[in-house]
């Protein structure tokens, strides 16, 4: 994906950065923890949901599946994690009223964020109309509370005209977010798509968030990420509100340069108090 030269001066900085102990502990409260295994089960989730409070902070949320999203809510009840969950996921070929139903019953679950994946084959074919109205039905069945994070599966796009073209079209639709990828499609996410990306939520002058997923294993990584967001948008906009990662195996990474060490048991217990 070939950039403007002052994106990718911008690029070239962030690749630079370094993860410190307080980059970190600021990305862990910036994570979806994700676990979207075919073979997840309940347990696996009750573990993941453990996992949410550590002693650097709350991730932001965690990302299950639909079917998982009571299980979560139960689980992370009082924490003030939000949970967040997938549809039309990976691969973004359901109609409006089978996404619009899918939405529906998992905020009816309890899931405040929804992930739907674009319908990003038809939009690089060519189609426009049909790929948005997935998109619009999903943001009427959030409704005006449920935060909705468009996911546009950035690696699949053949240029990046048509992915800014992408971005621009998922905020008219009602995008909260934008999110480079499903995890299941290589490459995931890179700096490239979310130097774009940032570049067009910029551009819109509207309160649109981003979501760098799939991918992303290590601190230094993610300080990457973190550093361009700060350039491309300013220090100061990156918070819970605007800025994700989605990722199923950072935290440990995020843990050990935080100082508090990278083992699943490093964590605190879920307080069990106030609901939501
Ligand atoms: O939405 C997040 C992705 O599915 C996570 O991908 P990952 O397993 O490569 O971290």
């Amino acid at each position: 994906m070939k950039l403007p030269a002052d994106l990718q001066q911008a690029l070239d900085k962030a690749a630079a950065a370094k993860a410190d102990a307080k980059v970190a502990a600021r990305a862990i409260g910036l994570l979806d923890l994700t676990s979207l295994n075919d073979d997840d089960t309940e347990d696996a989730v009750e573990k993941l949901c453990k996992r949410a409070v550590t002693p650097a902070g709350a991730v932001a949320a965690v990302c299950i599946w639909p079917r998982f999203v009571k299980t979560a809510r139960k689980a992370l009840k009082g924490s003030g994690v939000k949970i967040a969950t997938v549809v039309n996921f990976p691969k973004g070929e359901a109609d409006a009223p089978s996404v619009a139903a899918e939405t529906k019953a998992a905020v009816k679950d309890g899931a405040h964020e929804i992930d739907v994946v674009l319908p990003y084959r038809a939009f690089i074919d060519g189609a426009r109309t049909q790929p948005m109205s997935v998109i619009r039905a999903c943001r009427d069945a959030c409704g005006p509370d449920v935060i909705m994070k468009v996911i546009l599966e950035s690696g699949c796009f053949p240029d990046p005209d048509l992915l800014a073209w992408a971005a621009r079209d998922s905020i008219a639709a009602g995008a909260d977010f934008l999110k480079t990828s499903t995890g299941k499609v290589q490459p995931a996410a890179t700096l490239e798509a979310a130097t774009l990306l940032l570049h067009v939520i910029h551009e819109s002058g509207k309160t649109v968030g981003f979501k760098a997923a799939g991918g992303i294993r290590d601190a230094a990584g993610a300080a990457a990420f973190l550093a361009l967001a700060d350039q491309l948008q300013g220090k100061g906009w990156a918070t819970p509100k605007t800025f994700r990662f989605g990722a199923s195996s950072l935290l440990d990474s995020l843990l050990a340069a935080s100082g508090h060490g990278g083992k699943g048991d490093d964590t605190v217990a879920v307080p069990a108090t106030a609901g939501y």
